[in-house]
């Protein structure tokens, strides 16, 4: 579904990410794993083309989508959840999941059930809300586009423990359901749970991938790569 080939891209002239390729296939959750720096933001937003790539390819069903505004990626079904939520300040949690819904499995009604806390605030406003539920609300405004990837930048980041637990129930109905995703986050013991295959970046190049059985088999990569 999602192929991305031989991808370098940076900032001015400072090159963060070179000849990187990753695959999300329909269905499959993939994590991206990496210490601080190594690129894992920087890949998500080449990826959504917020970041336009130097070189390479993203294919989405084997079109090329580099170049296309972020706009235009976001409705052939691409969704990130970017790190730091970035909810509207001045928009109520009912605004913000009925301003982007789009026709699909997911509608405001469902996410309000998938999400109860977000059910009671539906009319507080976006800066009136705790860190954990603007997290919650930057996914549920990302799922009801019903989108066919979902892309998480360190969505359990900065959360109080029972509220990242709560993110983690819902990327396990989210992985229930069938829901394609790429998944950035620190908690490898939760992400091997959770994916399938994971991708490990090492100062923007792709160091090791692989299977969740054989990431969790080796933890000399968790204290190689990860810092663990
Ligand atoms: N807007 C920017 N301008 C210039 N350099 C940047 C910018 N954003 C990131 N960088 C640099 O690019 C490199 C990769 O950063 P990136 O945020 O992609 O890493 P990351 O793996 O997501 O790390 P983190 O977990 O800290 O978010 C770092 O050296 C960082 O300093």
């Amino acid at each position: 579904m999602l192929a991305v080939q031989d991808l370098t891209a940076g900032y001015g002239r400072s090159q963060v990410l070179s000849g990187v390729s990753l695959e999300v296939r329909a269905g499959e959750i993939v994590g991206l794993l990496g210490r601080n720096g190594m690129g894992k933001t920087t890949l998500v937003h080449a990826i959504t083309q917020l970041l336009p790539p130097w070189s390479g390819q993203v294919l989405w069903d084997g079109e090329a989508i580099a170049g296309q505004p972020a706009h235009r990626v976001a409705r052939a079904g691409i969704a990130l959840v970017p790190e730091g939520r970035q909810v509207f300040p001045n928009l109520s949690v009912q605004e913000h999941v009925t301003a982007f819904a789009r026709p699909g499995r997911w509608t405001p009604q469902s996410l309000f059930e998938l999400f109860p806390r977000l059910a009671e605030r539906r009319h507080h406003l976006g800066n009136e809300l705790s860190g954990g539920e603007q997290q919650m609300l930057a996914m549920a405004r990302a799922l009801v586009t019903n989108p066919r990837l979902l892309i998480l930048d360190e969505a359990t980041e900065g959360l109080a423990p029972l509220v990242r637990e709560e993110i983690w129930r819902v990327l396990g109905v989210l992985r229930e359901s069938g829901h394609a995703m790429l998944v950035v986050d620190k908690y490898v013991h939760r992400l091997v749970r959770l994916a399938d295959r994971h991708v490990i970046l090492e100062k923007g190049r792709v160091a090791w991938s692989g299977p969740s059985a054989a990431l969790e088999a080796d933890r000399s990569l968790w204290s190689r790569y990860l810092g663990l």
